[in-house]
């Protein structure tokens, strides 16, 4: 009988503890969110050590006399103070970002009880959002499923406290049009789990996802188990749950999903383990400055010595914290690398603002991939005076530029564009030859007379000149071979936003015609696309069909932007010698480079008496 158990009417006394304490603890909630409320009137931090240290203090002594562990009390609140943190956070979100459904819909990778799937549960439970789940399999499919509309948000894996980063998540932000919008940090347990009827000594088979693998590497060394690779922590539990003699790795949470008993716990090789997951959407989000906030970048610097210790050198002397630094491979540009940087900082603020200036003069590439509130909650240490200032939180003003990026406005100076040795934005007169003959005969006549630049529709790589090509659909983009340097759109693409899109993706620098008709803004907007997407290598191609090339807008173009100009000079009829004066004129305007036709067939060749005019 029930009330002969002794324990019994013990545990009842805890269970309606619990209960109380539970509801306490909700109206705590309730009231933090009161204090979020009285804050945005204020315009005052989320977070206040000097609070939450005096509020520890005086609860670290009145635990003592109540004979509880003064560890155990700032352990507790410290999960409580989080809570709090995190919901004001949230809370603060919603108020200047207000378009999102009760509902939302969530991609992540594999089905209930994975990891992902836990994290997204928790992230979008502290926005009070009900989760339409969408598990998926693989990280390209979540990407796709938020491009495409299918999914509101998707949550990605991007780092482990034992194996490191999650690269292919890191390869698929370089072409994603999505936003980070969010980041959480999950403690992940990994256990060994079973289903009711297995016996731990007739394992023979453990399935896990490759990453979970490499985390328990220690514990799996020793068991002599064959390990079977899964696309998910819930593939593995599925099929440990019907395949007999077989056991899987993943949570107590998850396992329970799958009708698995946790048979050990605390498998990974790091007794820390924490997965940071990354949440996207189509749309970027601004962050409250009540809210320490942390901005994502996407960059490639040139391939000199030292420009990525410039491009940090910017950070430190801003003030700027940066929280993680990470390069991957550039698709298609062997030996090149794109680095992900972390800024403890909201993209808003003034010093971010300037950061993004002075970077975009000195990088071939940069785009920020988002800004979103920091999840890293750091326990408030007692009785630690430097704590009384929290770094990061920016706290400067909002401030918002509005000026384009291909503005004058916006960087005074000119902008210059590298290719091998030469560079147009500088001193010197660039020479773009472009030719129909076999890519050695033209490059031995380049070589012979001058130039720099060969403008070729052949995919033929064996030249050392920095070759271009025109591109005039996404298609051919994608297939571009990875030795060509230079993209040049045509003025009859100028307005094909899609690919103007796509090729602001691009490391590469890009030459863009001016459209028929069209306006020198018009021509600017254009460009602006292709900056906007993260690519700063933008010259803009000022060509004969223009009729003659007209000086007043080329000064006027001077004038608006500090992108570097190349000129098709003068009329097909007009004579090499004029083409070179019309040639040389513009260059005393500020004009960087001329494109050419190569001629190989004429007599006399113009192309040798061109570039003679031209040094004349
Ligand atoms: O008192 C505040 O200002 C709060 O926001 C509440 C609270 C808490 O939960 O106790 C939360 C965050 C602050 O850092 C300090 C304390």
């Amino acid at each position: 009988m029930q009330q002969d158990n002794p324990l019994e009417p013990i545990r009842q006394q805890i269970t309606a503890l619990d209960q109380q304490l539970l509801q306490l603890f909700a109206r705590r909630r309730e009231l933090s969110i009161e204090v979020a409320q009285t804050k945005a009137d204020a315009v005052s931090p989320v977070r206040d050590v000097d609070r939450e240290s005096a509020l520890l203090t005086r609860l670290v002594q009145q635990g003592r006399e109540l004979g509880l562990d003064g560890q155990y009390v700032s352990r507790l609140f410290h999960t409580i103070i989080e809570d709090s943190v995190l919901r004001q956070q949230a809370w603060f979100q919603e108020r200047i970002n207000p378009t999102h459904p009760e509902q939302v819909k969530v991609a992540y990778l594999g089905a209930k009880g994975s990891y992902s799937h836990i994290a997204a549960y928790h992230y979008f439970e502290r926005r009070d959002r009900k989760l339409v789940e969408m598990g998926l399999p693989n990280f390209d499919a979540i990407f796709t499923a938020v491009d495409e509309g299918q999914a509101d948000y998707g949550i990605l894996p991007v780092e482990n406290t034992s194996s490191g980063a999650i690269n292919e998540v890191f390869d698929l932000l370089q072409n994603t049009n999505l936003y980070i919008v969010g980041e959480t940090t999950e403690t992940i347990a990994h256990c060994l789990l079973l289903a009711d009827d297995a016996k731990r000594e007739q394992i023979t088979t453990v399935f896990a996802h490759p990453q979970v693998h490499a985390q328990c590497s220690g514990y799996l060394s020793k068991q002599g188990w064959d390990q079977q690779y899964c696309a998910s922590s819930a593939e593995a539990m599925t099929r440990a749950s019907s395949e007999p003699n077989t056991a899987a790795i993943g949570s107590a949470r998850g396992g329970s999903f799958y009708g698995l008993n946790v048979i050990e716990a605390n498998l990974a090789n790091q007794a820390r383990n924490e997965s940071r997951f990354i949440v996207v959407a189509r749309k970027s989000i601004s962050v409250p400055l009540q809210v320490p906030a942390k901005t994502t970048l996407l960059m490639a610097t040139s391939q000199q010595a030292g420009a990525l210790v410039d491009a940090l050198l910017i950070l430190k002397q801003l003030g700027l914290t940066m929280t993680k630094l990470e390069s991957r491979p550039i698709h298609g540009n062997p030996w090149e690398e794109m680095f992900y940087l972390d800024i403890a900082a909201n993209q808003e603020s003034q010093t971010m603002q300037d950061a993004l200036l002075q970077l975009r003069k000195i990088t071939r590439f940069i785009k920020v991939l988002g800004c979103y509130p920091s999840d890293t909650i750091l326990p408030t240490e007692l009785a630690a005076p430097a704590l009384a200032d929290d770094p990061r939180l920016t706290g400067t003003a909002a401030v918002q530029t509005s000026a384009p990026l291909y503005s004058r406005q916006l960087k005074p100076e000119n902008s210059q564009i590298n290719l091998n040795n030469c560079q147009f934005g500088g001193q010197q007169l660039q020479v773009i030859a472009a030719s129909n003959a076999a890519v050695t005969q033209a490059e031995v006549k380049i070589k012979e007379q001058g130039g720099h630049v060969l403008l070729t529709d052949s995919d033929d790589v064996a030249t050392t000149l920095p070759t271009a090509k025109v591109i005039s659909s996404e298609t051919q983009l994608a297939n571009i071979n990875s030795h060509l340097q230079l993209l040049l759109i045509e003025a009859a693409q100028m307005a094909n936003q899609q690919l103007l899109t796509q090729v602001g993706k691009q490391p590469r620098p890009v030459l863009l015609s001016r459209g028929y008709g069209a306006s020198l803004q018009q021509w600017l907007d254009a460009a602006e696309v292709i900056l906007q997407q993260g690519n700063q290598q933008v010259a803009l191609l000022a060509q004969r069909h223009q009729d003659i090339v007209d000086f007043h807008d080329l000064a006027e173009l001077q004038q608006l932007t500090h992108l570097p100009i190349v000129i098709e000079p003068g009329r097909a009829d007009d004579s090499a010698t004029t083409q070179a004066n019309l040639a040389k004129a513009a260059a005393s305007i500020g004009v960087s480079g001329v494109l050419v036709s190569l001629s190989e067939q004429r007599q006399p060749d113009d192309y040798a008496v061109f570039m003679k005019a031209l040094y004349a």
